[in-house]
C-alpha cells in the first residue's frame, strides 16, 4: 500500500458552477466534526475524507463572495489570497463549455504558488464530446494550473480521477487528523451526548430510568451556538432529582456540558437545559379512559 497523504483543499469558483455539489459527491452527506483541539488553520472545516492512502481535509475560504467580486477591493482581495494561500490545493471549478467574466474574476483571486486544478464540471451536460476539447484547449490558455480534470458531480463520473490528481498535491506524510479527532456525527446530536453524559456522571444510580435528552433548538448566530435542550423524565418525582437542591445539579449538568461543547465546536455556547416530564403516559391514560378502558 502507497504511504498516507494529507493536506487541505478549497473549492473555488464563481456561483452555480456546483462546488457544494462537488463537495458532496466526494465526502459524502456526512459533516465531519473536529475537535478544537485538532483546529490548527483559521479555515473552517466542511469535511473530511479519509481513504486508505489520503486524508483530504476540504476547508473553506473566508471572504470568498464571487458574488460581488468585481466590487472587492484590493485589501479585500489581499487577505482572500493569503488565505488561499495556506491551503495545499485549490480546486476551481468552472462549467463544461462555459467561461465567463466571473470566472475570471475568480481566477484572478487564486495565489501564486499554490497548485490549482481546473475542475471542468456538468461534463454530462455536454452531449458532443468533440465540443470540450476546444473549450479545454481556450482554458488552457487562459489560466495556470497543474492538472485540468473533467468530472460530473451529479452523475460522481471521473471523481477518482481527481482525488488521485489531489493526492500528488498533499504535502504530509501524516494525518492530519486522527481517528479520535474527527466525528461524523452532527453538532446537534453531540450536543445531546454531552448532556446526556454529565446527566449520568452527576446523578449515576439515582438516575431515573428511561431519561432521555431532546435538543430542541440549536441555531448557530455568528460565532455564537444558542442551543436549548430538554432532560426528559417520565415521573414528576424524578424531575426533583435532576434539577437538586436549588437547580444546583441541572445547573452543573449545563455547565459542565457547555464547557465540553465550546471546546469541540470551536465557539461560544449559550446552552439552556430544562427539565420536562413526559406527559406521555398521563395522555395515554386519558385517552384510554375515553375510549372507554381503565
Ligand atoms: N448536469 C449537472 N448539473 C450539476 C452538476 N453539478 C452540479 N450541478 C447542478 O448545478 C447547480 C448548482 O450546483 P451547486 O452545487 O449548488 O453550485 P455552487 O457552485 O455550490 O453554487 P453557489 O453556492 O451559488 O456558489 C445545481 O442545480 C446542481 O444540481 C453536474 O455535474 N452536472
Amino acid at each position: 500500500m502507497s504511504e498516507i497523504r494529507s493536506g487541505r483543499i478549497a473549492i473555488v469558483g464563481r456561483p452555480n458552477v456546483g462546488k457544494s455539489t462537488l463537495l458532496n459527491a466526494l465526502i459524502g452527506e456526512k459533516v465531519s466534526i473536529v475537535s478544537r483541539r485538532a483546529q490548527t488553520t483559521r479555515h473552517r472545516i466542511m469535511g473530511i475524507l479519509t481513504a486508505a492512502d489520503a486524508q483530504y481535509v476540504f476547508v473553506d475560504t473566508p471572504g470568498f463572495q464571487t458574488r460581488h467580486v468585481n466590487a472587492l477591493n484590493q485589501a479585500m482581495n489581499r487577505g482572500v489570497r493569503q488565505a488561499l494561500a495556506e491551503v495545499d490545493v485549490i480546486l476551481f471549478v468552472v462549467e463544461a463549455c462555459r467561461l465567463d467574466d466571473r470566472d475570471r474574476a475568480v481566477r484572478k483571486l487564486l495565489p501564486e504558488g499554490c497548485p490549482v486544478i481546473i475542475v471542468v464540471n456538468k461534463i454530462d451536460q455536454i452531449k458532443n464530446k468533440a465540443e470540450l476539447l476546444p473549450y479545454l484547449t481556450q482554458l488552457a490558455g487562459e489560466a495556470e494550473f497543474t492538472a485540468i480534470v473533467p468530472v460530473s458531480a451529479t452523475r460522481r463520473a471521473q471523481l477518482d480521477a481527481l482525488l488521485g490528481e489531489v493526492r500528488k498535491h498533499l504535502p504530509n506524510d501524516e494525518l492530519l487528523f486522527a481517528e479520535d479527532e474527527i466525528t461524523d456525527r452532527s453538532e446537534k446530536f453531540l450536543a445531546a451526548e454531552y448532556i446526556r453524559e454529565k446527566l449520568f456522571r452527576l446523578i449515576g444510580d439515582e438516575l431515573p430510568y428511561g431519561a432521555t435528552v431532546e435538543v430542541e433548538r440549536f441555531v448557530v448566530d455568528g460565532e455564537l451556538r444558542r442551543i436549548s435542550a430538554a432532560i426528559v423524565v417520565d415521573r414528576a418525582g424524578h424531575k426533583s432529582i435532576v434539577i437538586g437542591k436549588g437547580g444546583e445539579v441541572v445547573k452543573r449538568i449545563a455547565s459542565e456540558a457547555r464547557q465540553d461543547m465550546e471546546r469541540m465546536f470551536g465557539g461560544p455556547v449559550f446552552l439552556e437545559v430544562f427539565v420536562k416530564v413526559n406527559s406521555g403516559w398521563a395522555d395515554d391514560a386519558q385517552l384510554l379512559k375515553s375510549l372507554g378502558y381503565e
